[in-house]
């Protein structure tokens, strides 16, 4: 699979201040690679340092398997900060203006992306009587002028209500499957992200505390039954004999997780009556995502 950009030991020094750590990281072609971290955490600084929009402290960035290269930064669209938009143009105007002031030759490049983002009603709209969301896509389309390969995005859908958020996630999702785009993204909010990335990095105080795919992520936070008896062995015993539950986890201090059985505690309960087996407490437990990332932050700033 073809590494799209690869971050080894990048440090980023803001005077005194480190703003990031010894960070690692690396989005192969065509995932969507979530970023996720609090205010402060540093996702803007690693987007500007992929983006070419500033210098590492230390460590090396390869982009499309080359260091340091003109050529493969041209191939990265990117809304990291707004762009300045012309307020008394219209939206093409606004876009035909940056497709000519960044050389890009395709004059019909400016109709697709405001076809793309469904901004064909207001393509003729002046810029100041933009909607919040339209802003945001004009945005986004700003950073697809350029056919790039690679779309670096930050907190692309902050801001945005439910019905816009589920639009611009189609949008992605769309590009990312018919033209095999490979998209970085920002978010405070990881259950925002939880329908459009495939893989997610968890950011706390400059640091990239977990990588997980969004499987790994699911599987993690998946509801679970949690039983402790007095003999745990003989409990798995008769849950894989009796009942024959085999998704389960026996855990270092003889905690008991059932998974994908959440509806069985009153029949768990009578098998192992039956068997005269004591049961110390029995418990359904789930996870959002964001207890997740929560606890995990928690982890982290006990270290
Ligand atoms: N140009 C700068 N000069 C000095 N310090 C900076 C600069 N840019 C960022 N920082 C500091 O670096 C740290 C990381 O900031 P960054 O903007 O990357 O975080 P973030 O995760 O994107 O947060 P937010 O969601 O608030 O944008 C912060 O402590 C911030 O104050």
């Amino acid at each position: 699979m073809e590494t799209i950009v690869n971050l080894t030991n990048i440090s980023k020094n803001y005077g005194k201040e480190k703003a990031l750590a010894t960070i690692n990281l690396s989005i192969s072609k065509g995932a969507i690679y979530g970023l996720v971290g609090q205010n402060g955490a540093g996702k803007s600084t690693i987007l500007r340092l992929i983006a070419g929009q500033s210098a590492p402290s230390s460590g090396n960035i390869q982009l499309f398997g080359t260091l340091n290269s003109a050529a493969a930064r041209r191939r990265i669209g990117s809304l990291i900060e707004q762009p300045a938009f012309f307020p008394n143009l219209s939206g093409y105007d606004n876009l035909e203006y940056y497709r000519i002031q960044r050389g890009i030759p395709e004059k019909e490049r400016v109709a697709d992306v405001i076809h793309d983002l469904g901004l064909s009603h207001y393509a003729d709209k002046k810029f100041q009587h933009y909607s919040i969301g339209n802003q945001q896509r004009l945005g986004i389309a700003l950073a697809l002028l350029s056919n790039p390969d690679f779309l670096i995005l930050d907190e692309p859908i902050n801001g945005l209500d439910p019905f816009g958020i589920a639009e611009i996630r189609r949008l992605l999702l769309n590009l990312n499957q018919r033209k095999h785009l490979t998209i970085l993204l920002s978010s405070h909010i990881l259950p925002e992200l939880e329908h459009l990335i495939n893989q997610v990095g968890f950011l706390h105080q400059g640091k990239l505390i977990e990588e997980l795919s969004m499987a790994e992520l699911q599987a993690k936070c998946q509801g679970h039954i949690e039983l402790k008896t007095t003999r745990p062995e003989e409990t798995l015993a008769i849950l894989e004999e009796k009942l024959n539950i085999s998704h389960y986890q026996l855990l270092p201090d003889k905690t008991i997780h059932i998974f994908k059985a959440q509806k069985w505690i009153p029949i768990i309960i009578k098998a192992l009556n039956d068997d005269q087996l004591q049961i110390l407490s029995i418990a359904e437990k789930s996870q959002t995502l964001e207890d997740y990332f929560l606890e995990m932050i928690g982890g982290a700033q006990n270290d």
